[in-house]
């Protein structure tokens, strides 16, 4: 949003970022280079005064040497900036589901009254944009960050499809996606308390970066029921374990397929496995989602079933009020703050 002034921010050079966001980890925001100041805001709570000196003195170094950069202005607070808080879905194995579970729990709990957003850091295959019917949608800027793209169902979102020309994000590596991951967490969510993200399937560098530097206070694990799946599901439990990530639950997708044609019930990826595998590691089953035609086409069309009454998406509500509930029971303050 323009101040009104003919003066416009530079853009600033993501090496510079990098190297003062590694100096002070998660407290630098409102980045903004404009007439050769760069100005910032460093959250210093719970720093002694001499640390605070420090921190500055060696932001300031790390920026002034830059070309283009003649000063450095920080302004302190003591006050964390209020990021949403982050709920991961996430799993073993690519195509069992996830980005269609998590635009369905997102119009859910958006449908349960929670100000909810979403982040797509799947950077191997961005399909949010698609599944919220936003593709040609880009996002808009205020200073250095991003705003999130609205859409038909309420659920702001910002996706890697976003940053990146199709075919592109798969060359990227782990620092570069981590990066742009940041770029789409620490965007202007004014008004959202959740975000739901969608990562990438299995357990590599950017679901690392996600879980150690945006700590989601849980996550939701989707699974066919399928034994290959299953072992790899177990696997991306054990990281988010590893990383005291708490795993809200697990969903069983794609399991009891109703032909549309004879009304026979078949399983062809098997049935029950998943919530055998959950009760087996001790954690909870949110819900099963049967394989459905309609589950597909009306996520290709941009409308997830979630947003209505319809039968087709009373697995995702029920799935919504599960995931609610859990996060009501950790007496999480509205609006808290994480990491
Ligand atoms: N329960 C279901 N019934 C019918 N089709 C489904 C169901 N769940 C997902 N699909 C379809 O399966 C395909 C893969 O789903 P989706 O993209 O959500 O999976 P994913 O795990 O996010 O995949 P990727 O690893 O590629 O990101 C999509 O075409 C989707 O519409």
């Amino acid at each position: 949003m323009s101040d009104g002034s003919s003066r416009a921010d530079a853009a600033i050079d993501p090496e510079v970022v990098q190297r003062i966001e590694t100096i002070a980890p998660g407290r630098v925001s409102g980045l903004r280079l404009r007439d050769g100041v760069l100005s910032l805001v460093l959250e210093v709570g719970g720093l002694e005064p001499a640390e605070r000196e420090a921190l500055t003195a060696r932001i300031k170094a790390a920026g002034e040497i830059e070309p283009g950069i003649d000063h450095v202005r920080i302004a302190m607070t003591a006050e964390k900036s209020a990021r949403p808080l982050i709920v991961a879905v996430g799993s073993g194995k690519g195509g069992v589901g996830k980005s269609t579970l998590a635009v369905n729990l997102a119009v859910a709990l958006k449908r349960l009254g929670r100000k909810v957003g979403m982040v797509d850091a799947d950077i191997y295959g961005p399909s949010l944009p698609r599944l919220l019917a936003s593709e040609d949608v880009k996002p808009g800027t205020e200073g250095t960050r991003l705003i999130p793209v609205p859409n038909a169902q309420g659920v702001p979102m910002l996706s890697m499809g976003h940053l990146a020309k199709p075919g592109q994000a798969i060359a990227w590596r782990g620092p570069m996606a981590g990066n742009a991951l940041g770029q789409l967490i620490d965007a202007d969510w004014r008004g959202i308390d959740l975000l739901i993200v969608d990562l990438p399937p299995g357990t590599g560098d950017v679901q690392l970066t996600m879980i150690q530097k945006y700590k989601p206070v849980g996550a939701v694990i989707i699974s066919t029921p399928q034994d290959l799946a299953l072992i790899d599901a177990a696997r991306a439990i054990s990281f988010f374990d590893q990383a005291k990530v708490p795993v809200i639950g697990m969903v069983e997708n794609m399991s009891g397929y109703v032909c549309p044609h004879c009304g026979e019930v078949s399983d062809p990826f098997g049935s029950g496995g998943a919530e055998a595998e959950a009760a087996d590691m001790g954690l909870a089953f949110l819900g099963r989602v049967p394989l459905d035609i309609a589950v597909r086409s009306a996520s290709d069309a941009g409308t997830p079933p979630a947003a209505d009454e319809g039968i087709v998406g009373q697995p995702f509500r029920l799935i919504a009020e599960r995931v609610a509930r859990w996060l009501d029971n950790q007496q999480l303050p509205a609006g808290a703050t994480f990491g």
